[in-house]
Formats: C-alpha cells, sequence, structure tokens
C-alpha cells in the first residue's frame, strides 16, 4: 500500500506523492498491473512471464507454436497467478488487434506492453535476398510497430502506462557476424522506442528499450561455442547472461519505480558496449 513520502520536506519543494515502503514492495512491484507480454513460449518471455506475475501483474502472454502460450499460462494459473497466453502471428496486424482487444477485454484494460518476441532473418549481407530481408523486418520490425499501435488506445487509459522495446547490442554497434537485417531492425527498435517516449509523454505513457548482449536461451544452438566463448569474454562481468537477466530490467522499467524514466536504454549486456576487455585486460606496470 502507499504511504506518505518520509524524507524531510524542502522548504518550495513540489508534493512528491506515495511512494511504497521496501517492506511492502516485495513481490509486490506490480501490484495490480495489466501486462502484454510478447513471445512467452520460450527464452526470455518464458521466465519473464513468472517474474512478472509473481510481483503481482496480470500478463497476457503470446507465441506462434499453437497451444503453447496458453499451456504455460495454465502452469502458472496452478501456482496461483494471474495470467493467460494465445496464439498470435505479430507479423498479422489485424490478428494483432483481435489479441490485443481479447486481452484488454480479460485483463479490463492494459498498463504496459512489454515487446520482446522477434525473429531475425539472418545471411552475410552479399547472400540477403529480398525474402530473408522481409522476413527479419516483419519479424523483428513490423510487429513491434502491430502491437504497440494497437494497444495505444488502451495505454492512453492505462495506471502508470508504459511500453518497453527489446532491441540488441547490435542495434547500437556493428557487429563482425553476418547480421546486417537483424542489425537495422534492432537500430530502427531503439529510434521507435525514443519517438514513442516523446510522442507518448503528453498521454503519460513512458517508453524504454533493452539492449541485450548474448543470452543463453535455445538461440544459443544456433551459434558456434567458439563465438559464445568470445562474447562471454568480451563483457566486463566475464559471465554468460541469464534470460532472468533480461527479466529483471523488465520488471524495473515496467513498475511505477521507474516512473522518471523514459525514452532511454539499458544495456544488460555484461558491459560489452561499454567498456573494453579482452587484449585491453590487465594492469600497467
Ligand atoms: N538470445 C539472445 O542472445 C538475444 C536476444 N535478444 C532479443 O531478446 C528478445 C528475446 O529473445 P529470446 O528469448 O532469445 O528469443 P526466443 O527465440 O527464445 O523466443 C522468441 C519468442 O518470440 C516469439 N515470436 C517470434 N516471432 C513471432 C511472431 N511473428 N509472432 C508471434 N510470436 C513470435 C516466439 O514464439 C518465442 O516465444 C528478442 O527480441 C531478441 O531479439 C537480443 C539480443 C540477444
Ligand atoms: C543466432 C540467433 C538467431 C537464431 C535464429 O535464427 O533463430 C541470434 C538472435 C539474437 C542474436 C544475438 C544478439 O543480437 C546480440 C548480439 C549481437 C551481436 O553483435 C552478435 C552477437 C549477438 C550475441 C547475437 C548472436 C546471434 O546472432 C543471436 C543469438
Amino acid at each position: 500500500m502507499a504511504q506518505e513520502v518520509k524524507a524531510p520536506k524542502i522548504s518550495g519543494a513540489p508534493e512528491f506523492g506515495k511512494w511504497i515502503s521496501p517492506e511492502e514492495s516485495v513481490g509486490q512491484r506490480l501490484k495490480g498491473k495489466k501486462i502484454l507480454l510478447t513471445g512467452t513460449t520460450k527464452g526470455v518471455g518464458h521466465v519473464a512471464q513468472e517474474l512478472l506475475c509473481a510481483h503481482g501483474a496480470f500478463v497476457c502472454g503470446s507465441g506462434r507454436t499453437p497451444g503453447a502460450a496458453a499451456a504455460y499460462a495454465d502452469e502458472l494459473k496452478a501456482k496461483g497467478y494471474k495470467a493467460a497466453g494465445f496464439d498470435c502471428d505479430l507479423a498479422d496486424y489485424e490478428a494483432v488487434k483481435k489479441w490485443v482487444a481479447q486481452c484488454a477485454e480479460l485483463m479490463g484494460g492494459i498498463d504496459v506492453v512489454i515487446n520482446n518476441a522477434s525473429h531475425p532473418g539472418m545471411a552475410p549481407f552479399e547472400a540477403m535476398d529480398v525474402e530473408t530481408w522481409n522476413y527479419g523486418i516483419r519479424n523483428e520490425l513490423d510487429l513491434v510497430y502491430n502491437v504497440c499501435n494497437c494497444a495505444w488506445p488502451y495505454l492512453k487509459e492505462g495506471n502508470g502506462a508504459n511500453i518497453i522495446i527489446t532491441s540488441s547490442t547490435v542495434g547500437l554497434q556493428g557487429s563482425n557476424s553476418p547480421q546486417a537485417c537483424h542489425a537495422a531492425a534492432k537500430g530502427a527498435c531503439l529510434a521507435l522506442a525514443r519517438q514513442l517516449a516523446a510522442e507518448g509523454g503528453p498521454f503519460g505513457i513512458r517508453c524504454n528499450s533493452v539492449t541485450p548482449g548474448l543470452v543463453w536461451t535455445e538461440a544459443m544452438a544456433n551459434i558456434p561455442k567458439e563465438m559464445a566463448s568470445g562474447l562471454v569474454a568480451a563483457q566486463t562481468t566475464q559471465r554468460a547472461i541469464d534470460p532472468i537477466d533480461i527479466a529483471y530490467a523488465y520488471l524495473f522499467l515496467a513498475s511505477d519505480e521507474a516512473r522518471q524514466i523514459t525514452a532511454a536504454n539499458i544495456p544488460v549486456d555484461g558491459g560489452c558496449s561499454g567498456a573494453t576487455t579482452g587484449a585491453m585486460q590487465g594492469e600497467i606496470a
């Protein structure tokens, strides 16, 4: 429950309102929040749905594998959480419109939208055909537009409304592995997040992005072992990133704790986009 501000009153300062005491916030950081979370059938979205539910939110998920998102939501409901899951191809605007309306009706509105789902079109640039390019843009960028655009009218009515868009370190900097379409789509996601923050401000809608580095999900099976160990070595933390590490960033940004954070990006990449390791490590004599 919200309590009065305990900080000393500064003469002339505005009324800052309520805060939640640390004791009361345990397991309740998203109490009463109605959240749309895309891509809950595996990877980051899977663990994120449980984490957000455990902190008091009602979380509606989605997936492409028939029945998978609903089956997982049933597991969460059996634990006493408020959850639902639906099949929806997020690259299809009309399908998204129905999914968003269905979730809004079930939850009684939408406060938070977390764009987690995506699937890249990968090829070296020289071999990048139009089909692969279009697939990547549809499933990494268009789906974010679809979900945000359909949810916008509900967010305008939301409580502490905000959007999170999942990008990637490759949206910030070029990579020596071939992924031009993935980079272009994830870079556009960052620009879109800042723009939605600007346009959403007057309606009380925040928007932020998250840039994960290499996260230990099933996608790992698609990259060579040496590349994976090289990427971990490039992190100042020198430790593999767990899907829950990305989910914790979603938890914070979605909560009212982040109420003054908008148009921001949180890298969850073990430091690889901000600091140099590898050959630069060691002491200067
Ligand atoms: N795994 C990694 O190393 C990294 C992941 N990311 C980003 O983090 C987010 C989560 O990644 P992962 O958990 O690894 O992904 P994942 O591949 O394990 O899971 C993706 C989820 O998105 C859903 N999905 C994809 N396209 C869809 C569509 N058109 N319609 C409906 N659902 C669709 C899938 O069904 C699945 O539930 C993604 O945005 C990804 O680009 C960013 C950097 C690194
Ligand atoms: C290989 C994965 C795609 C699997 C699939 O086609 O189903 C990639 C999905 C996410 C990629 C990683 C992410 O974008 C962050 C880094 C960006 C880079 O600069 C290169 C390394 C990444 C860890 C990148 C590696 C792979 O391309 C993915 C795991």
